[in-house]
């Protein structure tokens, strides 16, 4: 094996085909990062420049009780604005959040041999795919991260074909995250997202620019930091700055799709997001996506175009959607001009 790639398709094969990952390059203690992993400079985060979001977590116990109306509001106001909040005291155990962050460590650590197992193409089965960036055959500049996705079908696949090091513990995580949530989920997928250090924090990142598809995500992230999303909100003096969601202890983050921005027509908000890299320890995290079935026709709902009087997006196929957000590299919300109308 080749320690410096001189050329791209042997960086290709070493990262992609080969299933060593990013993992694998940065395994190899290289002093500066290939060129394929460097980004625009427009793409770079500048760590100094960003301010942290102090909104404090919402705490979903209170939804229970005397202060239900303030929470439902604090929610419906963190939706339609900066489409992304944390939620404390949510049912789900601190000590499964910190076993589901262990696994993703453990499965990440395996010899890339064990891992290429779960490579798109030769994987057991269409419910575990193991990959690296997040379209490498097309991005001109990879991401910094490797990833583990693992669909969720039913209890004896996910047992059966998910990998051992994880395979308990992200069932158990997704039951009892899918309870906060079941109003609006159809399909559940868990992945496990990898960063490994790198040299050059500073020219790369670790998932550029996007909004996740689904109706929300549900993310569990570890103490290191580094997860930013745009401020969108109209009239407001931070418009199109970037804002670090920090770490915090036991909670989870919740972030609005372009799904829910669809079925709401807008009213609540897809949050653009990214994530940056740093230089001395690998970060974990672990998204729960939950979406429409792929066959569901989406379009606004009934009554709140009537309400509005008008229709933001046309009625796509879920499918659809899907197959136009991954056919290209992390955009911003480019993705939903795919159902936007535009003279709305
Ligand atoms: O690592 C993170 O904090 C966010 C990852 C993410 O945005 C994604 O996997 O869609
Ligand atoms: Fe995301």
């Amino acid at each position: 094996m080749a320690l410096t790639f001189n050329s791209l398709s042997s960086l290709y094969d070493f990262v992609v085909r080969e299933g060593n990952g990013v993992k694998g390059v940065a395994d190899l203690g290289l002093s500066e990062v290939p060129e394929r992993y460097v980004q625009s400079p427009e793409e770079r985060i500048n760590k100094q420049d960003s301010r942290t979001c102090d909104a404090p977590p919402i705490d979903l116990s209170k939804l229970n009780g005397s202060e239900h109306e303030k929470v439902v509001d604090e929610i419906v106001r963190a939706a339609e604005t900066l489409g992304f909040f944390q939620v404390v005291n949510h049912g789900v155990p601190l000590e499964l959040l910190e076993s589901v962050k262990d696994s993703a460590h453990k499965f990440f650590s395996l010899p890339s041999e064990k891992k290429a197992v779960y490579c798109a193409g030769v994987s057991i089965s269409p419910v575990t795919k193991y990959g690296t960036s997040f379209v490498p055959d097309i991005e001109k500049a990879w991401e910094w991260k490797d990833y583990l996705s693992m669909r969720y079908t039913n209890d004896a696949n996910a047992l059966q074909f998910w990998p051992d090091q994880c395979k308990e513990v992200a069932l158990e995580y997704l039951k009892l995250s899918y309870k906060m949530v079941r109003g609006i989920v159809k399909i559940l997928i868990v992945n496990m997202n990898y960063y490994p250090p790198c040299p050059n924090p500073e020219l790369t990142v670790g998932v550029g620019r996007h909004s996740d598809v689904g109706t929300i995500t549900v993310l569990l992230q570890d103490g290191i930091g580094g997860l930013y999303v745009k401020m969108e909100e109209e009239n407001d003096a931070g418009k199109g700055e970037w804002l670090e969601i920090p770490p915090i202890p036991g909670a989870l983050v919740i972030n609005v799709g372009d799904i829910l921005q669809i079925l709401s027509n807008g009213k609540y908000k897809s949050a653009e997001h990214r994530t940056r890299t740093t230089c001395t320890q690998s970060r974990v995290s672990i998204p729960l996506f939950i979406l429409p079935i792929p066959t569901e026709m989406i379009g606004p709902l009934e009554e709140v175009v009537k309400n509005d009087g008008l229709a933001r997006y046309r009625e796509v196929v879920m499918q659809d959607y899907l197959n136009n957000f991954f056919a290209d590299a992390h955009q911003g919300k480019i993705s939903l001009d795919f159902a936007k109308i535009n003279s709305a």
